[in-house]
């Protein structure tokens, strides 16, 4: 029914919203690394498609500049040129852009701290949040309750899929599996893509480093490696999974063993690659004790009893855990019903095309739900 309005309430004391049927929502795209340029490709790619009639792109920015693109097309091409005429970036011109109708979605493609402060406000406003940044619900518990009260007050929803596993089906089974009755008992696996791929290539005689750049290059690797090494990225995504179980995690409360030698961690951003050498004999120490014992090094993360880890382990060669390839994550999940033999899911957990995919999906579900 063409230009008809529905006024759709969702979650708690849901702000009514008023959708227009037939018009595509209106989204604002932040980021044009390594992922949002894979978003806006895969946008262009659906230009003329009954995908692409249902998201239409009204406001691109990355940290140096921002605009109101004519098209898909367009913006991927003026993304990528990064013309100096462009307007600075501004987080305020998004809602602007946005306006005030319809169905409306940021995709949060950045790993910015700025950003991710604006989610709330935004949600509360009625516009949906679709991100790949898991500073919103990965840091503190705090942060977390607030994203769920702003989505309750502006009746909208925070697409989180591409934050843990680049968008493959952990979050949603785990949430599948509670509304069915089950309860979570456990969390085991490998959570990153990069340290999966850095593990599952090492070996042991070629520079940690060097393969530490190709990840990095490959476009595996958070913005600073360092916060794959040093656990961090994998203690934010055993959090959200820990928090869509219905284990309400501190994230101090997740012990954390760090690979980054402190000489690295005390670096700046611009110092790193050249220092990235530092990992090269812990690391070869670290594979010939597993070497020797006939076991592969692994990063793990666990959630049992209320509790997380994360850090290196060396595991038996046919151990459940260390199967996989490239960049797979591998995660078994104990709950009610899979209470002997565990839920495991397995898929490449890192990569531009993979993660672009899981953000959009989680545009179009909105869409699809109004
Ligand atoms: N790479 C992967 O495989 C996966 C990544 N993710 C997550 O996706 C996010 C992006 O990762 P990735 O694309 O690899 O990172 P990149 O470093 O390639 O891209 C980050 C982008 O964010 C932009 N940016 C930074 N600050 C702001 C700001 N204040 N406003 C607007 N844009 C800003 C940067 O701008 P500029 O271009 O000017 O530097 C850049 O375009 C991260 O949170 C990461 O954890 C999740 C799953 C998988
Ligand atoms: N740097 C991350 C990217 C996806 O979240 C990883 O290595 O898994």
């Amino acid at each position: 029914m063409s230009g008809e309005v529905v006024i759709a309430h969702i979650g708690v004391a849901a702000r009514p919203q008023s959708r227009v049927a037939d018009v595509p929502a209106r989204i604002a795209l932040l980021g044009t690394g390594t992922v949002g340029s894979a978003v806006l490709a895969r946008l262009a790619g659906w230009d003329g498609t009954r995908l692409g009639e249902r998201l239409s792109l009204h406001y691109v920015a990355n940290s140096r500049f921002g605009f109101r693109p004519a098209s898909t097309a367009e913006a991927a091409a003026r993304a990528v040129s990064g013309v100096a005429s462009h307007a600075p970036p501004s987080l305020d011109a998004v809602a602007v852009a946005l306006g005030t109708q319809g169905t409306r979605i940021v995709i949060d493609a950045t790993a910015s701290e700025a950003v991710t402060e604006r989610h709330a406000a935004w949600l509360a406003d009625g516009i949906h949040v679709v991100t790949a940044c898991k500073l919103g619900q990965g840091t503190s518990l705090a942060r977390w309750h607030e994203i769920r009260e702003a989505c309750a007050l502006g009746g909208t929803r925070y697409g989180d899929s591409a934050t843990v596993g680049a968008g493959l089906p952990l979050l949603r089974s785990i949430r599948a599996l509670q509304a069915g009755g089950d309860r979570i008992h456990a969390i085991a696996g490998v959570l990153s893509g990069s340290l999966a791929w850095l593990f599952n290539h090492y070996d042991g005689l070629r520079p940690f480093s060097g393969f530490v750049r190709q990840a990095r290059d490959a476009g595996y690797t958070e913005p600073d490696p360092r916060d794959d090494l040093s656990g961090e990225d994998v203690r934010r995504k055993i959090l959200i999974l820990a928090r869509a179980a219905g284990v309400a995690l501190d994230s101090a409360a997740v012990e954390v063993d760090s690979l980054v030698p402190q000489a690295l961690a005390a670096l700046s951003a611009a110092d790193v690659d050249a220092a990235l050498p530092e990992l090269d004999a812990p690391m070869r120490e670290r594979f010939a004790d597993a070497y020797k014992r006939g076991e592969k090094l692994r990063f793990i993360a666990r959630l049992e009893d209320g509790r997380a880890r994360v850090g290196l382990q060396s595991l038996p060669a046919d151990h459940p855990l260390a199967g996989g390839a490239g960049t797979d994550n591998r995660v078994a999940i104990w709950s009610d019903r899979y209470d002997r033999q565990p839920l495991v899911i397995q898929g490449p957990g890192a990569g531009a095309g993979v993660t672009a995919a899981g953000l959009l999906d989680d545009a179009l579900e909105i869409v699809a739900r109004g």
